[in-house]
């Protein structure tokens, strides 16, 4: 095998596993989870009915359903221990980084940790999955010297999240609106911190290290860390006409305008990204204030415009998240917690069938003397 020939930058199109998780079907223009549709499943279902899916293999029913969220409750609480961990932490730490420690420091708790079975891993992820809203957002909330707060187990799964973020309980509308951006965000096929995380799997590590590295990839502003980063731009300016000069200026000096373009989804939009916008306008509604909505979309006329990009999921996430009283800090936080299903979905099929990722190169390096 001639290796340069090979050679992809990026990976662009690589074909890099076998999978029975998910697709992005770019012919049919859909999101294959698992055989159903990632954006009816949005209109129709739960984040809870998602995890049970990309764990399972099938959607829930009714008593399938109420015995996964007695699961994840039963899960809620974190060993003392990791809370500690995250007090010693620097106080310029970084939620993303709090939420990498804590995964590790959970793995010195379990005591079949080199048990790869499938029935342990699922048994895993499910304690994993109902340990991650504490995780999360207790570690934002030790790094910016706030008392940990306890989950609400009266509440739903994603009530409670998102109570424990902004310490009231939300109306339904906006339970529903956060928990389809949980839904929207747990699982897109492979993306960078699914591939990481296959690759930390394959040499037979267990998941928490394949979660603290898909939590490291994550982080990026490519990636995950791209939803914090057009908060922070649309904060830039408070009206349409400051964010489109802003918008105008970064093109002008060749920046990336974060939350726009995709590897996969170059020539549209991303779909997800059409149901957050969907959601965005109905809390400026609640809200009588449309000032967020209409920033966000002479950005996106003029991206369409001078670049021929479309917004990614990110880009309306952000602004709804925003409208949820959801700290910026957190917003990235969130998306792996709620990614953290598809991911260990994955790792556990690539233990069930798993062999070594191991690639070559194309050495641009001196030749031999
Ligand atoms: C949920 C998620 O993780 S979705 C991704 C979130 N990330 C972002 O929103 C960050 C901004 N977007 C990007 O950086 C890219 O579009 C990526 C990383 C998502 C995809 O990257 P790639 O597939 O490697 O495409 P690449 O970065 O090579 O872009 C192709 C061309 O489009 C341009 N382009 C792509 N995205 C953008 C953008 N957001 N702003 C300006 N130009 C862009 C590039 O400059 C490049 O132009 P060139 O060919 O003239 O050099
Ligand atoms: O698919 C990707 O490369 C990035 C993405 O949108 C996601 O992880 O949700």
């Amino acid at each position: 095998m001639k290796t340069e020939e090979t050679f992809v930058p990026g990976l662009k199109g690589v074909i890099a596993c076998e999978t029975g998780i998910s697709l992005l079907d770019t012919e049919r223009e859909k999101i294959n989870i698992r055989g159903h549709d990632l954006i009816d499943l949005s209109q129709k279902k739960t984040y809870a009915d998602m995890v049970y899916l990309l764990l399972e293999g099938s959607l829930p029913d009714d008593s399938e359903r109420e015995k996964l969220e007695k699961k994840l409750k039963a899960h809620y609480d974190v060993p003392a221990n990791v809370t500690e961990v995250l007090e010693m932490l620097p106080e310029h730490t970084h939620a993303m980084d709090g939420q990498r420690t804590a995964i590790s420091v959970l793995a010195g708790y379990d005591e079949r940790i080199d048990d790869r079975s499938t029935s342990v891993n699922k048994e895993r992820a499910y304690e994993l999955l109902g340990q991650l809203p504490a995780i999360t957002v207790n570690s934002y909330r030790i790094l910016h010297g706030k008392e940990p707060v306890k989950p609400n187990p009266e509440l739903s799964y994603s009530a409670n999240f998102l109570y424990m973020i902004t310490g009231k309980e939300p109306t339904e509308r906006e339970e529903e609106i956060f928990d389809s951006s949980l839904l929207l965000y747990s699982e897109h096929e492979m993306p960078n911190s699914t591939f990481t995380s296959r690759v930390i799997a394959s040499t037979n590590s267990d998941m928490y290290g394949a979660l603290s590295g898909a939590v490291a990839s994550l982080k990026g502003n490519l990636h995950g860390g791209a939803n914090e980063a057009v908060m922070h731009m649309l904060k830039e300016t408070d009206s349409v006409s400051g964010f489109e000069q802003l918008m105008k200026t970064k093109l002008e000096k060749k920046e990336k305008i974060m939350g726009f373009g995709h590897r996969v989804y170059m020539n549209r939009m991303d779909p997800r990204a059409l149901v957050m916008k969907e959601s965005l306008k109905q809390l400026c509604d609640i809200k009588g204030d449309n000032t967020l909505l209409e920033m966000c979309e002479a950005g996106e006329d003029i991206m369409k415009e001078e670049k021929g990009l479309y917004p990614n999921l990110d880009y309306y996430a952000a602004p709804v998240y925003w409208m949820l009283g959801v700290p910026i800090p957190l917003y990235t936080p969130i998306f792996f917690s709620s990614r953290a299903a598809g991911l260990c979905a994955h790792i556990i099929e690539q233990h069930d069938n798993n062999r070594l990722f191991r690639p070559r190169v194309k050495y641009t390096g001196k030749e031999l003397e």
